[in-house]
C-alpha cells in the first residue's frame, strides 16, 4: 500500500437522507458505504470524518498497514503518538471499525521521517534522506501480506543502501523473515548468529546499514549512549553488571526462536520495538497460551536492544517478582528503592501481566511505573495470557494504557513450525535425531512448546542410557507413556507433589523444607521439573509452592534433571515412573 493509494481515495457519498442525524460523516460512512477494502481508502474516510481539530494531527501522519485487526499508523513524532493514542484514539478506531465492518484498533509509531522539517533539510545534512525518499517506505511495504517465500530482497537490500541511520530515527518496519527454502529462518544479524546453530541457520538477512556504523549514536533515550557496535552474538556477550541486572536467560534470542504462521507478527514486532525502542509500539504486548513462547520473545527483545545500544538499561521480570518485590519493598521502608528499579530502565520487560489481577495495590503501582516510563520514552513490553480485554480483574485504566500500543497474539504452533523448533532444539542442545523421529514427536505434542522439548529431551534420554539408536520404535515407546491418548488430563502442582513425597517415601513438609540430603535435593528438583513439564504454572509459582522458593531454583531444577535423565537410568526411570503414576491419577479425576 503506498502513499499516493491513501491520497488517491475519496470520503464516501454524502446521502441526503442521512442530514438530519449528527457526526453526520460518520453516520454515512457506517450506514452506506460500502466496507474498505485497503486501509487506504479507509483512512480517507478517518479524514474525512474526522473535526478539522483533530484531522490536523493526522497532516504527517500515514497508515502503514493493516494486520489482521491492527492498523499500524505512522507519526512524525512522539507528541503526536501522545494524542493519537489517547484524544483521538477512539473516534480513529470508531471511523476504521466502520469502514472495515469489523473491530479495529491502532497502534501507533514514531518515524521522524514524516517530519516535514526533517524532509526539507539541506541535502549535505540528510544525505539518507535523498534515496529512501524515492523508494518505498519499509513501512509501506506491507510486508506481513506478502509470501515470505516470495519476498523479494528489496526491503532489506534498501537499508543496506541506506548510509548512516541512527537507529533512533530508523523507521520501526515490522519486517518479514527472509525465507529462502522453506525453512525457518532467523531475522536479525549475523552479529547474533549462535555459532552452534550449523550452517542450515546461517544466511541472515541484511543488516540496516546502521548497525554496521560505529560512530557516536545518540540512543532512543534521550541521551548518548556511546557508541552502536556491531551487535554482538546474544548468547557469547559477557555477563556484564549490567546483563546481570537484565536477567536474561542467554538461551532465549531471536537467532534460536523459530518464526511461523503462528508466531510471526508477534515476532516481527518485537524486533521492530528492539530496534527502536520507546519509538515503535509503546507498549508491545504480546498474549498466547502457555508455553508458546512469550517468555521467549520478551528475552530476546532484551538482548537485541543490549546488542544494539551499548549501555542501555533493560529489566526482564515477571509479574509475581514484580508483586513480591512491591510487597517487600513496602514492609522494608524501601519504597524509593523500588521505585529506581523499575523506573530508571530503558526497556522493561514484564511477564504474565495476568498476575497482577485482582492485586490492588501492585496495580497502582504499576499503573504509576508505567505512567513513568511510558511518559519518558522507554518501552514497555507485556506478556499476558490472555487478550487485554479479558484481563477481567485488572482495573480499566491499565487495561485502556495497554490498548495504546500494539498488541500481538501467538498461536499454537502448525506442524511444519514445530518440526522446525525440535530441529532448532536437537541442534542447539546436540541431541541426535532422524527426521522422521522429530515429524512423530511433532505430531504427537501440539500445543505446548516446552512440551514438545521436554517429548525430545526424554527421548533421547532414553536412547542415550540404552546405547540404542534414536528410531521411530524407540520414540513410540517412550511417548506412549509421556502422551496418553485421548483428552488431556489436568496435572496439578499438588498432584505431583504428593506422588513424588510417596514415590521417595517423604512427606510433602520434606519437599517444601530446606533440607540439602542427596535424596531429598533429587526429590525436588524431579517433582519441579515435573511441574515445569506437566502443568502450566510460571517458574515463579513453582517456587511458591516449594516452600517459597526463588525462580531461579526451579531454573535450575530444570535444567539439573534434564542433564541427569540422560546421564543416570534411576534418574529417567524415577520421572518416567513418576510421570505414568500422576497421569494416571490425574486422569481418574
Ligand atoms: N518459536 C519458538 N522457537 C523456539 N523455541 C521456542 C519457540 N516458542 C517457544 N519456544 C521454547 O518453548 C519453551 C517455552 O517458551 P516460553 O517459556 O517462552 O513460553 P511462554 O509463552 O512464556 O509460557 P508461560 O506462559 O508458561 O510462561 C522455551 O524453552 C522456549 O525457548
Amino acid at each position: 500500500m503506498g502513499q499516493q493509494q491513501v491520497g488517491q481515495h475519496q470520503p464516501a457519498p454524502q446521502q441526503p437522507q442521512m442530514q438530519q442525524q449528527p457526526h453526520m460523516q460518520q453516520a454515512r460512512v457506517t450506514e452506506v458505504a460500502p466496507a474498505a477494502t485497503d486501509l487506504g481508502e479507509a483512512w480517507a474516510r478517518v479524514l474525512a470524518g474526522l473535526p478539522p481539530n483533530q484531522r490536523a494531527w493526522l497532516t504527517n501522519s500515514r497508515p502503514v498497514t493493516l494486520h489482521e485487526s491492527t492498523a499500524i499508523v505512522a507519526v512524525p513524532d512522539d507528541f503526536t503518538r501522545g494524542q493519537l493514542e489517547t484524544r483521538l484514539r477512539p473516534d480513529l478506531e470508531r471511523i476504521l471499525t466502520e469502514s472495515f465492518g469489523r473491530d479495529i484498533r491502532i497502534a501507533v509509531t514514531v518515524d521522524p521521517s514524516l517530519d516535514p522539517e526533517q524532509q526539507q533539510a539541506p541535502q549535505h545534512q540528510q544525505p539518507q534522506r535523498q534515496q529512501p525518499q524515492q523508494q518505498q517506505h519499509p513501512l509501506q511495504q506491507n510486508p506481513l501480506q506478502q509470501n515470505p517465500l516470495q519476498q523479494p530482497q528489496a526491503p532489506q537490500q534498501q537499508y543496506q543502501q541506506q548510509p548512516v541511520q541512527r537507529p533512533a530515527q530508523q523507521p520501526p518496519a515490522i519486517r518479514e523473515p527472509l525465507r529462502t527454502d522453506g525453512a525457518y529462518q532467523p531475522t536479525i544479524q549475523s552479529a547474533l548468529t549462535d555459532p552452534d546453530n550449523g550452517p542450515q541457520y546461517n544466511q541472515p538477512p541484511a543488516q540496516p546499514q546502521y548497525e554496521q556504523q560505529s560512530q557516536q549514536q545518540h540512543s532512543p533515550f534521550g541521551q548518548p549512549l556511546g557508541s552502536v557496535a556491531p551487535p554482538p552474538n546474544g548468547s557469547s556477550q559477557p555477563a556484564t553488571e549490567a546483563q546481570g541486572e537484565a536477567r536474561l536467560n542467554p538461551k532465549y534470542t531471536f537467532e534460536t526462536f523459530v518464526i511461523g504462521s503462528s508466531n510471526r507478527f508477534a515476532h516481527a514486532a518485537a524486533v521492530a520495538v528492539a530496534e527502536a525502542p520507546g519509538k515503535a509500539y509503546n507498549p508491545q504486548l504480546i498474549y498466547g497460551d502457555s508455553g508458546l513462547g512469550k517468555t521467549h520473545l520478551l528475552h530476546a527483545i532484551g538482548h537485541y536492544v543490549r546488542s544494539l545500544y551499548t549501555g542501555a538499561r533493560v529489566r526482564y521480570v515477571s509479574s509475581e517478582e514484580f508483586t513480591n518485590d512491591f510487597i517487600n519493598a513496602i514492609r522494608d521502608d524501601k519504597a524509593s528503592q523500588f521505585q529506581r528499579r523499575y523506573r530508571d530502565v530503558d526497556v522493561l520487560l514484564i511477564d504474565d501481566i495476568q498476575f497482577l489481577e485482582g492485586k490492588i495495590q501492585t496495580q497502582e503501582e504499576f499503573f504509576h511505573t508505567f505512567n513513568t516510563l511510558h511518559n519518558a520514552n522507554k518501552q514497555i513490553v507485556i506478556s499476558s495470557d490472555r487478550a487485554p480485554k479479558r484481563l477481567e480483574a485488572l482495573e480499566d485504566r491499565l487495561r485502556n494504557r495497554f490498548e495504546w500500543g500494539l498488541i500481538t497474539d501467538i498461536q499454537p504452533p502448525d506442524l511444519e513450525t514445530r518440526i522446525a523448533i525440535l530441529r532448532k532444539k536437537a541442534a542447539t542442545e546436540r541431541l541426535t535425531a532422524p527426521p522422521e523421529v522429530l515429524e512423530f514427536i511433532a505430531s504427537k505434542v501440539q500445543t505446548n512448546i516446552r512440551e514438545l522439548e521436554g517429548a525430545l529431551i526424554r527421548v533421547t534420554a532414553f536412547a542415550s542410557l540404552n546405547r540404542q539408536p534414536v528410531d521411530l520404535s524407540l520414540a513410540e515407546i517412550v511417548l506412549k507413556d509421556l502422551i496418553p491418548e485421548g483428552s488431556k488430563p489436568e496435572v496439578t502442582a499438588s498432584m505431583i507433589m504428593g506422588q513424588t513425597a510417596s514415590y521417595f517415601g517423604l512427606s510433602i513438609d520434606d519437599l517444601c523444607g530446606s533440607s540439602r540430603s542427596r535424596v531429598l535435593v533429587t526429590a525436588r528438583q524431579i517433582a519441579m521439573y515435573l511441574c515445569r513439564e506437566l502443568t502450566d504454572l510460571s517458574l515463579p509459582k513453582i517456587g511458591q509452592q516449594f516452600g517459597g522458593r526463588d525462580h531461579t531454583t526451579v531454573m535450575h531444577a530444570e535444567r539439573k534433571i534434564r542433564q541427569l535423565m540422560s546421564e543416570r537410568r534411576s534418574v529417567f526411570n524415577q520421572v518416567t515412573e513418576l510421570t505414568n503414576r500422576i497421569k494416571h491419577q490425574a486422569k481418574q479425576q
